[in-house]
C-alpha cells in the first residue's frame, strides 16, 4: 500500500507486545481517555498529523515453505473421473463432496514453482510476530460507574476489540451522556467544542497488528494519535465522501448527527440528546460538514466537523448476536457515504447468490441497532419499522418525522477507494496490510465496519483456465463443510466476482474446457484471522533455545503437537485429507492451532478409496513419498494413490523439524535430489538421539515409507509420548525419589540406554536401601 508510510505507527513497536491491561487499566484508562480536555485532545490530533507509521512490518518477513505445483502426469484420467460425477464444490452432502475430483490447479509449472526449503525453522523470523495476545477480560467501569461485563466472543479478536471498544466507550459516554452530570472539564469540553461549532464523532477499535496487539489501555492520547493520520491516508475515499454528503438534504445531516448523539446518550441518559433533536428541528439550520477518516492498523477513527463534539464508540457483533445496538460510528459513516456494512457477516456467501452480490445489501442492518435505540419516542422499535426499501441507502436517513416530508433524492451511487478497502459482497473491508501470500493467493489482514479483523484472502483469476479457477473454488466446499470445526479456520464471507465461473460453480460442473478468464476477476474469502503460523512460531522457538543454549521443551512440542493431530483428525474424519500440511498452515488463534489452505485438498471418495490426485502438488520438503509418486504404478501395477497417510507423513515432517529445527530432506536441496531420496524406500532417515526416545519412535511412525505402515491418527493421538504409561505399581510415597525413578523408568523397559540408566540406578537404590538399614540399626542401638 502506497500510503503505508502515512499511517501513524502501531501500539507496539514490532518487536514488542505490549502487555495486555488488566481489569485496572482498563478502567483506569477509559477514565484517562474521558479526562483529556480538549486543547489537549486537540493539540494532539494535530501532532499526530505529522506522524507516520511504518505499516512494512505487516508483511512477513519469514520465508516459508511454499507449495509446488507440478504439472498433472495424467489429466485425461482425472477428468474422466470427474465427468462422470457431480463436480459441485458447494454440494452439501458427504457423498457429493466425495464425487468431487479437481481440476489442474495450475497449469503453468515453471510459473508457480516456488522455493520449498524456505519453512526451515532455523529462518530468520519477523521478530515479533511469535506471541499469542492473551485474552481479555474484566469489567470496565464506565465513567458513570456502570460495570459492562467483558464479552466473550468466540471471533477472532473480538474479545480484545470489544474491550477496548468499551473502554473507548466510556471515554465517549462521558460527554453524550447525562450533560448534567458531568464533571466540569466535560462540560467545558462540550462548551469549547461547541463554541468552535466542531463535532468529533469518533471511532475507535483496538485489534491485533499483525505483529503486536494493541492493549486495552490505550488512551485517548493515543487514540488522537492514530486520528493524525486520517488526513493523509485511506480515510481520503471516506473524506471525499463524506463530505459529498454536503448535498444531501440537511436535515438529514442533522439527524445523522442526532443519531450518534442519541445513541450514544443511551448510556447515561437522555436530556442533552433530546436537546440536541429539539434544536435540530427547531433551528433548520446545518452547518458545513467535513469529515474524515481514517483506520489505522490499530484504530478506526472517524472525525466530522459539526455541531458540537461527540465521540462514540462501536461494539463488535459477537457470534450469534446480529449488531450490536451501539454500533454507532460505523452508521454514522453510512449515513453519508459510503457505507461499512454493520451486518454480523457469518454465513453469508455469495456464490449461492444472485450475482449481484455487490449491491446486495442489507439496508435494514446498517442503522439497524442505532435506529432501534433512538426513536423520538423513545421506543426502540419505532424507527426500526421505518426502514425504507432494500437497496436504498438513504434509508439509513430515515430517523425522525421531519424527513417523511422530504422529497425523496436518487439513491447515491456508492463509491469505495479499492485501494483502501476490498468489498466482499457489498461489505467494505478495510485493508490493514498484506500478511501473506501464496502460489495464487495474497493475504490480507482487514477490518470490517463492526471493527472485527479478519483475513482475506484474494485470489486472482485472470489468467486462469476455468477449470484451474473452478478448482479454487473448492476450498471454500470444504471450509463451509468445516464450518463450526474449532480446530479449523472459520470462513466468514466468500464472494467469486466472475458470473461465468460463479455460474459453473452454482450449476456444478466445468462446462467450459477451454478459455481463460481475460478480465479482472477475483475470488474472496473473509476468514476468521491468526494471530501467528507455525512456521513463526517454530523460528522464534529456535532462535530463543539458540540463544539460551535449552533443551526441546517437551511440553511444549506435546502441547501443539496434540492439536495439529486434532486438527487433521476433523479434516480426516470429514474425509478430506489436506495434502499441503506445513507449519504455515496452522495458524494460531486464540492460543489454538486452526488449519488453513485447504487449496489442494482432496475429497476421499469412500472410507476404502483412496484419492487418486490429477496433479502432483504439495510442498517439496513435506511431501510423502507417494504424493511424488502419485498416478504413477508400484511394482504389482497398482496406481499409486494419495490419502490420510500422506497427511500423516507430512505431519512426520514437522514433528521432526519441531525436534530438530529442520525436515527430515532439508540437506537435499534441489527438486531431483530430495525426489529421489523421498521415494527410495530404503532410505533411513537420520534421527539423533532426543532425550525422550518415545519422540523418536513417534516420529518413525509417522515417517514409515511405506503408507500402510504409518499409524493413523487416534492412534498417534494413544502415542506414549503423549500419553506416558502409569507405571503399574507405584511406590510408597516414603521411599527415595530414586525408587520413584526407577519405576517409572520401568515404562521405557525396551530401550537400552534407559535399561542401562535403570541398572545403575538400581545399585544407587539398593546402597540407598543399605544406608537406610544401617542407620536405622544404629538409632536402635543408641535407643537400647
Ligand atoms: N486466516 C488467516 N489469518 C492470518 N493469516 C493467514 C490466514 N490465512 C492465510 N494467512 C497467511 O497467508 C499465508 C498464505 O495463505 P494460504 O496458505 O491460504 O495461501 P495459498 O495461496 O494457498 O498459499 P500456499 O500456496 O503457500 O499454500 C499463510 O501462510 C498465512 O501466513
Amino acid at each position: 500500500m502506497e500510503r503505508k508510510a502515512n499511517l501513524p505507527p502501531p501500539p507496539g513497536s514490532s518487536s514488542q507486545i505490549r502487555p495486555i491491561a488488566g481489569e485496572a487499566n482498563l478502567t483506569s484508562s477509559s477514565s484517562s481517555s474521558s479526562s483529556l480536555s480538549p486543547p489537549d485532545f486537540l493539540r494532539h490530533v494535530h501532532a499526530v498529523f505529522k506522524r507516520h507509521r511504518p505499516l512494512g512490518m505487516m508483511q512477513s518477513n519469514v520465508t516459508r515453505a511454499s507449495r509446488v505445483l507440478v504439472s498433472q502426469t495424467e489429466p485425461s484420467r482425472s477428468t474422466a473421473s470427474a465427468s462422470s460425477i457431480s463436480r459441485n464444490p458447494f454440494s452439501k452432502t458427504a457423498s457429493q463432496i466425495g464425487t468431487v475430483v479437481r481440476a489442474t490447479r495450475l497449469p503453468n509449472v515453471a510459473s508457480d514453482q516456488r522455493k520449498d526449503d524456505a519453512a526451515e525453522v532455523v529462518t530468520t523470523p519477523q521478530g515479533d510476530s511469535s506471541l499469542t495476545p492473551p485474552s481479555i477480560t474484566g469489567t470496565i467501569t464506565t465513567t458513570h460507574g456502570e460495570n459492562m461485563s467483558p464479552f466473550g466472543s468466540p471471533k477472532g479478536d473480538s474479545e480484545l476489540l470489544v474491550d477496548q471498544k468499551k473502554s473507548s466507550f466510556s471515554a465517549s459516554s462521558c460527554h453524550l451522556a447525562s450533560p448534567h452530570a458531568l464533571a466540569d472539564d466535560h462540560l467545558k469540553k462540550d462548551r469549547l467544542a461547541s463554541a468552535s461549532n466542531a463535532h468529533m464523532t469518533f471511532q475507535s477499535s483496538s485489534y491485533a497488528d499483525a505483529n503486536t496487539r494493541m492493549t486495552t489501555d490505550t488512551r485517548m492520547d493515543e487514540i488522537s494519535f492514530y486520528m493524525g493520520s486520517l488526513a493523509f491516508t485511506e480515510g481520503e475515499s471516506y473524506l471525499n465522501t463524506q463530505a459529498a454528503t454536503n448535498d444531501q438534504d440537511p436535515m438529514q445531516q442533522l439527524h445523522g448527527n442526532v443519531e450518534v448523539s442519541a445513541s450514544s446518550a443511551k448510556f447515561g441518559g437522555s436530556t442533552m440528546l433530546e436537546k440536541r433533536m429539539e434544536q435540530c428541528h427547531n433551528q433548520h439550520y446545518v452547518e458545513p460538514t467535513t469529515r474524515s477518516s481514517v483506520m489505522g492498523s490499530s484504530c478506526v477513527t472517524t472525525t466530522s466537523v459539526h455541531s458540537g463534539p461527540t465521540f462514540q464508540c462501536t461494539r463488535a457483533p459477537l457470534a450469534g448476536q446480529t449488531a450490536f445496538p451501539q454500533q454507532m460510528s460505523s452508521s454514522t459513516i453510512e449515513n453519508s457515504s459510503d457505507v461499512l456494512d454493520s451486518a454480523p457477516p457469518e454465513g453469508r456467501g455469495s456464490v449461492m447468490k444472485e450475482a449481484d452480490g455487490h449491491q446486495n445489501h442489507q439496508p435494514g442492518l446498517h442503522l439497524g441497532g442505532s435506529v432501534k435505540e433512538i426513536g423520538p419516542s423513545g421506543d426502540a422499535n419505532d424507527l426500526q419499522s421505518q426502514a425504507l426499501p432494500a437497496n436504498n441507502p438513504s434509508s439509513n436517513m430515515d430517523l425522525g418525522p421531519s424527513q417523511s416530508s422530504k422529497v425523496e433524492k436518487a439513491p447515491r451511487k456508492k463509491k469505495y477507494d479499492p485501494d483502501v478497502f476490498f468489498k466482499v459482497n457489498g461489505k467494505l473491508y478495510q485493508k490493514l496490510g498484506k500478511i501473506g501470500s501464496g502460489g495464487s493467493s495474497e493475504v490480507h489482514k482487514v477490518i470490517s465496519s463492526d471493527c472485527t479483523i479478519y483475513a482475506l484472502k484474494k485470489i486472482k483469476l485472470k489468467g486462469r483456465d476455468y477449470s484451474t479457477a473452478y478448482g479454487f473454488c473448492q476450498e471454500i466446499e470444504y471450509l463451509n463443510k468445516l464450518k463450526g470445526k474449532s480446530n479449523i479456520i472459520q470462513l466468514v464471507d466468500y464472494e467469486v466476482t466472475d458470473k461465468t465461473l460463479l455460474q459453473e460453480v452454482v450449476n456444478g460442473s466445468t462446462t467450459i474446457k477451454d478459455g481463460r478468464i481475460k478480465s479482472d476477476e477475483y475470488i474472496y474469502m473473509v476468514l476468521e484471522y491468526g494471530e501467528i503460523d507455525l512456521a513463526h512460531m517454530l523460528s522464534q522457538k529456535w532462535k530463543e533455545m539458540n540463544k539460551s543454549g535449552w533443551k526441546l521443551d517437551e511440553n511444549w512440542l506435546r502441547f501443539y503437537w496434540q492439536q495439529m493431530l486434532e486438527a487433521v483428525n476433523t479434516i480426516h474424519g470429514e474425509r478430506i485429507v489436506h495434502s499441503d500440511l506445513k507449519p504455515a498452515n496452522f495458524l494460531l488463534v486464540r492460543g489454538s492451532l486452526k488449519l488453513i489452505d485447504f487449496g489442494i485438498a482432496k475429497a476421499i471418495l469412500s472410507d476404502t478409496t483412496n484419492i487418486q490426485r490429477d496433479a502432483q502438488v504439495g510442498t517439496l520438503n513435506y511431501m510423502s513419498p507417494e504424493a511424488f509418486m502419485c498416478n504413477e504404478h508400484d511394482a504389482n501395477g497398482n496406481t499409486i494413490k494419495c490419502g490420510r497417510p500422506s497427511d500423516i507423513w507430512s505431519l512426520g515432517c514437522i514433528l521432526y523439524q519441531m525436534v530438530y529445527g529442520k525436515t527430515p530432506f532439508a540437506e537435499y536441496k534441489t527438486f531431483w535430489t530430495k525426489f529421489k531420496v523421498i521415494t527410495d524406500r530404503n532410505h533411513e532417515i537420520v534421527c539423533e538421539p532426543v532425550s525422550n526416545p518415545w519422540l523418536i519412535d513417534l516420529m518413525r511412525r509417522c515417517l514409515a515409507w511405506d503408507r500402510n505402515q504409518r499409524w493413523r491418527i487416534p492412534q498417534l493421538l494413544q502415542h506414549p509420548f503423549l500419553v506416558p504409561p502409569i507405571p503399574q505399581e507405584l511406590p510408597p510415597l516414603h521411599d527415595h525419589p530414586s525408587k520413584l525413578l526407577m519405576h517409572q523408568l520401568e515404562a521405557y523397559w525396551d530401550d537400552p540406554e534407559v535399561s542401562r540408566l535403570r541398572s545403575e540406578l538400581h545399585e544407587v537404590v539398593a546402597k540407598i536401601d543399605q544406608g537406610q538399614r544401617d542407620r536405622s540399626m544404629h538409632v536402635e542401638t543408641n535407643v537400647s
